[in-house]
């Protein structure tokens, strides 16, 4: 048994999610339970800084590093909070706050030659290791990237370990910022058929700026899609966004919110002129946005449509949103997991901890056709306090 701490931010930039949890066996006797989690807020101010980055201000290098560092000493502050009544914990893995990913599809425009993912974590672990005085997992996306991956979704394993069902075809389907999904044969009958898995698009980003302006600031995300439930999707404009690339290019396949973030929530807004589209309207369609492309996405490429779907991140709190994605993809049966035995809040930070832990046991940790990737890889790298 080996007590491990898993930490991620993710697109959504709303805090430190962290999890402490206790770890036996390797990959299918893999047992983990949550002990305590918990979603840790950014100050604002830093919130904004990490926002600004990510949206593609100019910074610095003395900023950067101040910003790498801020970001850890935010983690390494999770870390402890955690373990306040439980014993201490032997292990972290952090994930970080993504502030750069590009896919591998996008090559980079001044080195065409470089067929090669980027993606940036901030928070470095050798920070959070020297502040905790504990061993610290951290860069976990960058080996997969080196065997030529993309980087992400790297959660698809640990989804596979964890809610894999003898008899069910599963979809895991996260949202989060972005929306991702493991595709999950029923183990009992899969000789031919393999895990996959993606990011689908936008989960939550466009819906929260989309708040955040129509609100002038004074909200930040749609609680429980109150807000989008008084109005009415515009089918015409969700079908035309539909057929934008990204929904095209056939997975392995992940993005960020580089592609759908306020650029793309601007021409969104471009779009719907002349629609006449209340700000209600606007968010339900831009809701229908999310579940639509979960849906096109699952129809186009799966080999099957799934018996059940399992949501988690904070969109699964998101009772508008989850109830358009029952209409649509019904009669398949819309969950959480959290009905599966696995937090649907916490399963992030969970994979992180695994993650760690299997980076100890010299395990691999991303399934090469969910990333691309030509190999599996063990993920992380280890950064030890100094005593
Ligand atoms: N009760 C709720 N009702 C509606 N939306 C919610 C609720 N709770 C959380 N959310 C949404 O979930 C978002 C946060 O989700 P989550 O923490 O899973 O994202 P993330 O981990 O940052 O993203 P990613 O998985 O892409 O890395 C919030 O920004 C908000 O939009
Ligand atoms: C680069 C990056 O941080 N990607 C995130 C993001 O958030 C959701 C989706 O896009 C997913 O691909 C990934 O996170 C999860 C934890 C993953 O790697 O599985």
């Amino acid at each position: 048994m080996t007590r491990v701490i898993g930490l991620i931010s993710g697109t959504s930039v709303d805090g430190i999610d962290a999890a402490l949890v206790e770890i036996s066996g390797k990959e299918v006797d893999l047992k983990v339970e949550l002990l305590a989690g918990s979603t840790y807020p950014y100050p604002p101010s830093l919130r904004q800084q990490i926002l600004d980055v990510c949206a593609g201000k100019a910074i610095s290098m003395a900023e950067f590093a101040e910003l790498d560092d801020a970001i850890a000493y935010e983690f390494a502050a999770s870390a402890q909070a955690i373990q306040v009544n439980h014993n201490n914990a032997q292990l972290i893995g952090s994930h970080g706050q993504t502030v750069f990913h590009r896919p591998l599809k996008q090559q980079s425009p001044a080195s065409p030659a470089i067929n090669m993912a980027y993606s940036l974590q901030l928070g470095r672990g050798a920070l959070i290791a020297d502040l905790t005085h504990i061993p610290t997992v951290s860069n976990f996306r960058v080996a997969d990237i080196a065997a030529g991956g993309e980087g992400a979704p790297l959660v698809p394993k640990i989804d596979a370990c964890l809610l894999g069902h003898p008899s069910k075809t599963r979809c895991i389907q996260n949202i989060g910022g972005i929306g991702n999904v493991a595709y999950l044969p029923a183990t009992n009958n899969s000789e031919n058929v393999n895990i996959s898995g993606w990011d689908t698009g936008p989960g939550n980003t466009l819906l929260d700026l989309a708040v955040q302006q129509l609100s002038d600031g004074s909200q930040t995300y749609d609680k429980d899609g109150n807000w989008a439930a008084t109005g009415t999707p515009c089918d015409a404009l969700v079908q035309q966004w539909l057929t934008q690339e990204y929904f095209q290019i056939t997975p392995p396949k992940s993005t960020g919110r580089e592609h759908f973030g306020g650029e793309y929530l601007q021409q969104c807004l471009a779009d719907a002129d002349g629609y006449n589209l209340s700000p209600a309207d606007l968010l339900a369609t831009l809701t229908e946005l999310t579940v639509a492309s979960i849906v096109h996405s699952y129809r186009n490429f799966l080999p099957q449509m799934p018996d059940e779907v399992l949501l988690c991140g904070g969109g699964s709190r998101n009772l508008y949103l989850k109830q358009r994605l029952q209409a649509q993809i019904d009669p398949i049966s819309v969950l959480t997991t959290d009905e599966a035995g696995v937090s649907a809040d916490f399963k992030e930070a969970i994979a992180f901890a695994v993650l760690a832990y299997w980076h100890q046991l010299g395990i691999t940790g991303n399934i090469i056709q969910a990333t691309g990737a030509r190999q599996p890889a063990i993920l992380g790298e280890l950064h030890l306090p100094i005593e």
